[in-house]
């Protein structure tokens, strides 16, 4: 009997302006360790050996990408410029781009190209975890914090109980057309699980953690470097 294997492709959504680090430039062509900072991402997935393709969607008049040099990842890596207004946009553009390409129940992986601290075995835990499931999920980690919702003065209305309570990161990984679907119709989302609840489904929770970060400010830059400096392995 014939068994089918789903594929493994990357969605990078690499759209964004950066507004909340304030540069020059968007954050992910700021220098990292010598490379731009996406370049970080794109080298660990483009050596996954579980991921076939690695499609970076860039917004559509992005001139930057074209400035640097990306020969060394290899034949996986295929820009897209077909970004939209909203990170959920840009995946989305990335999906309907990719459509030849992917069958409907292969997986698709989206990472930020702003967490240049994804490792191997970030991916290696995710496709495994989720390789029978259902439904697919994201690399999460638990709240370490007491956690407090402000009032409008900025004084604690009340301590929130953070039992059951993870920060999502990526990659979130789901099948391609129950993602595309579910983007499709959602509204307002940050993240592809968002997309994949308001479907009605629940995507698995896999352990991550915490260097992983998403570089969102200035300080997250210096972070993202000494985790890349004293990575081992
Ligand atoms: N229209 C958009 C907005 C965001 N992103 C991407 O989504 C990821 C996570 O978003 P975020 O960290 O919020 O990036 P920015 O939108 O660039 O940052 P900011 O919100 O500070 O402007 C980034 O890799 C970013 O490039 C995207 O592809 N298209
Ligand atoms: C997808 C994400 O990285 C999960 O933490 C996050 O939601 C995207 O970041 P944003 O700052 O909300 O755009």
């Amino acid at each position: 009997m014939q068994t089918f294997h789903p594929r493994h492709f990357a969605i990078v959504p690499a759209a964004g302006s950066g507004s909340r680090m304030g540069a020059a430039r968007p954050k992910q062509y700021l220098p990292l360790l010598g490379r731009p900072l996406i370049h970080h991402a794109l080298a660990t997935l483009c050596a996954a050996p579980a991921i076939e393709r690695v499609f970076v969607v860039l917004s559509v008049d992005d001139a930057e990408w074209a400035r640097h040099d990306w020969s060394g990842l290899g034949s996986k890596l295929v820009p897209l410029f077909c970004g939209g207004a909203t990170r959920a946009d840009s995946v989305l553009g990335g999906l309907r781009a990719i459509a030849g390409e992917a069958a409907q129940s292969d997986w698709v992986l989206v990472h930020d190209a702003a967490r240049p601290c994804l490792a191997p075995w970030h991916i290696d835990k995710l496709v495994r975890e989720l390789a029978q499931d259902e439904v697919g999920g994201l690399l999460a980690v638990p709240v370490a914090d007491t956690l407090k919702r402000a009032d409008e003065h900025r004084h604690v209305a009340e301590t929130v109980p953070r039992d059951s309570l993870w920060q999502a990161q990526t990659p979130q990984m789901f099948r391609y057309v129950m993602l595309r679907r579910a983007l499709e119709t959602a509204s307002e989302v940050t993240d592809e699980a968002s997309a994949i609840e308001m479907a009605g489904l629940r995507p698995r929770l896999v352990q991550g953690d915490a260097t992983n970060l998403k570089v969102t400010y200035p300080l997250d830059l210096h972070l993202a470097e000494w985790i890349l400096q004293h990575r081992r392995g």
